[in-house]
């Protein structure tokens, strides 16, 4: 492993060294897909790389009753990217962990818990063994969260001076009620400082990036307000559908399942004031004043969308999401949406925020567009596109700001190109870690800036519940697009026509990296 790493490396390594506590992570729901897919493999690659508290073990808790090392090393392994020559250091990754079967309901299993962390505790090498610091991970499915977070606080918790964090995964809440509820059950249970809400899009490279992009360039910080810029386009795109899983999306929607969470939170990144200092509750509270100020969203601000199979596709292609056994018959639950957003203040009154998201389309992207205004007093016969600058978080990551030039030559004529960074080509080599790596590190430092906080969570459901409830209620039904396409095309009117977004179908990108000299 090569000494790169990232930002808080400094801090890593001195955690690294700390041996005042022992750690023990516990994975609730460890038999699960997402404790398989991501968090063990997470957990593998931090190990791997030394990045925890050398005193660290890891617990898995779940209600079937399995041999955790044939779990980690036939179920988990196909997902954890083990190097031949890194083998000896798996061997050592699973001496380090532990299981205990337990039920989700009972006070007696949640004090067979605290008696194994305790008992763990006693195997770590440091000072402090009649206890370790506790996090908890809840790859649970919601049904079962009131019950296991109230067992864990009343049997489980530390004992002080250890700390305890639990990690909760979304869904946070299925509208502003529901979530309230969640949260205030919470906070009875757990202080702010212990909970930790993960949405993975705050682990990704170029989402981190913005505060960094926006507050640390001169350049950015004076246009990035409703003087420059026109409008502001946020994208979220998949290739493929619910691929069977779409019992579980039916409940949710497309609405639910990125656009109230994962874009929202890069919206409030793009949108917000410069914090006083890069202290997580500085951060936060900027985000929550800027979602403050969005007003709900209302029908008309939205066009709605469900694929349709493409009967020339292949494979999964030609089916549609009505098509799935798992989805409920006609069903209207979106699998697109294409939304306008408002920001009521002083910097963005005007400017639309187009929040784009949808399954089973042409491509996996995910992308920031600021379209900025086009030139007042143009020489040159409006003949140039708008500047625009984009920040791809994925594939591919890159910041582009599309700008005219000169056309090289006899001429004085402007052509379209581009200031580039990719990130592949700049940063070769550079270790780039999962989003999954990066949060639970910050779990572990007890960084908060990436997590969700409890009134930044009720600000993003006000913004979409009437929304939700009003497509619950009426049942508009989505309008078809089929599967492999870029969505609905009139969403392309709605960003033109309420997001101000101008699509030039000029430009043409050249990657330079491929030219001969
Ligand atoms: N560093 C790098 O790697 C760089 C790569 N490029 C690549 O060059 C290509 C083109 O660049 P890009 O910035 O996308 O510029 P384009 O002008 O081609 O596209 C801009 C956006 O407009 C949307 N769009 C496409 N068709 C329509 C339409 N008919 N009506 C309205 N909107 C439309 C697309 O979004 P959607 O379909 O999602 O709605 C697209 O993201 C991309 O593949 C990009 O990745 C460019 C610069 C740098
Ligand atoms: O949270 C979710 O995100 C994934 C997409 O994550 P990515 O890191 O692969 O971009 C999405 O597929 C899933 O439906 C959603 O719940």
């Amino acid at each position: 492993m090569s000494e790169n790493i990232f930002s808080t490396f400094q801090t890593v390594v001195h955690l690294s060294e700390d041996c005042r506590s022992t750690h023990v992570f516990v994975v609730m729901g460890a038999s699960g897909d997402l404790a398989k897919k991501k968090i063990y493999p997470t957990l593998w690659w931090l190990y791997r790389d030394n990045l925890l508290p050398s005193s660290t073990f890891f617990l898995g808790y779940a209600r079937s009753s399995i041999e955790i090392k044939d779990f980690l090393n036939q179920k988990c392994r196909q997902y954890m990217k083990i190097k031949p020559d890194e083998e000896q250091r798996f061997q050592e990754f699973l001496e380090k962990n532990f299981y205990l079967t337990g039920s989700y309901d009972k006070s007696e299993s949640f004090v067979q818990l605290d008696l194994k962390i305790v008992e763990i505790a006693k195997l770590g090498k440091c000072e402090n063994v009649e206890d370790a610091n506790r996090i908890f991970y809840l790859a649970l499915p919601p049904s079962v969260y009131t019950s296991v977070t109230k067992l864990l606080s009343q049997n489980s918790k530390a004992r002080k001076p250890h700390f305890t964090r639990v990690i909760v995964e979304k869904p946070f809440g299925k509208d502003l009620k529901s979530s309230n509820e969640l949260s205030a059950h919470l906070s009875t249970l757990f202080t702010e400082e212990e909970i930790y809400r993960i949405d993975h899009y705050l682990g990704k490279e170029m989402v981190q990036n913005l505060i960094v992009l926006r507050f640390a360039n001169q350049i950015f910080k004076r246009i990035w307000n409703r003087d420059s810029i026109e409008c502001v386009m946020i994208t979220f795109k998949e290739p493929f559908g619910t691929q069977g899983r779409g019992g579980y999306f039916d409940e949710f929607g497309i609405i639910r399942d990125v656009m109230q969470n994962h874009l929202l939170q890069i919206l409030s990144l793009i949108a917000m004031d410069s914090p006083v200092s890069k202290n997580a509750e500085e951060i936060r509270n900027e985000k929550v004043k800027v979602l403050r100020t969005i007003p709900e969203l209302k029908m008309s601000d939205v066009i709605i969308g469900q694929y349709v199979g493409n009967p020339n596709g292949q494979g999964d292609e030609k089916m549609g999401y009505l098509d799935d056994p798992t989805v409920p018959a006609g069903s209207t639950t979106p699998t697109f949406c294409c939304a306008v957003l408002k920001i009521k203040n002083e910097r963005w009154d005007g400017v639309p925020f187009i929040l784009k998201s949808g399954k089973a389309l042409n491509e996996r992207k995910a992308e920031i567009r600021i379209q900025f205004k086009e030139v007042p007093g143009d020489i040159f016969d409006n003949t140039c596109a708008r500047n625009e600058l984009v920040i791809r978080v994925q594939p591919d990551e890159a910041v582009y700001m599309k700008i005219s030039t000169k056309k090289p030559g006899m001429n004085f004529d402007p052509v379209e190109t581009e200031l580039d960074l990719t990130y592949k080509h700049r940063y070769e080599g550079e270790y780039m870690p999962d989003a999954y790596e990066r949060l639970i590190l910050d779990v572990f430092l007890g960084s908060q800036i990436n997590f969700v906080r409890t009134d930044e969570l009720a600000e993003a459901w006000r913004i979409f519940t009437p929304l939700l409830h009003q497509l619950e209620q009426q049942k508009p039904k989505p309008i078809p697009y089929v599967y492999g396409s870029r969505g609905v095309p009139d969403a392309d009117e709605l960003c033109t026509r309420v997001g101000k977004y101008n699509y030039s179908n000029t430009y043409v990108w050249k990657d330079s990296s491929k030219s001969k000299i």
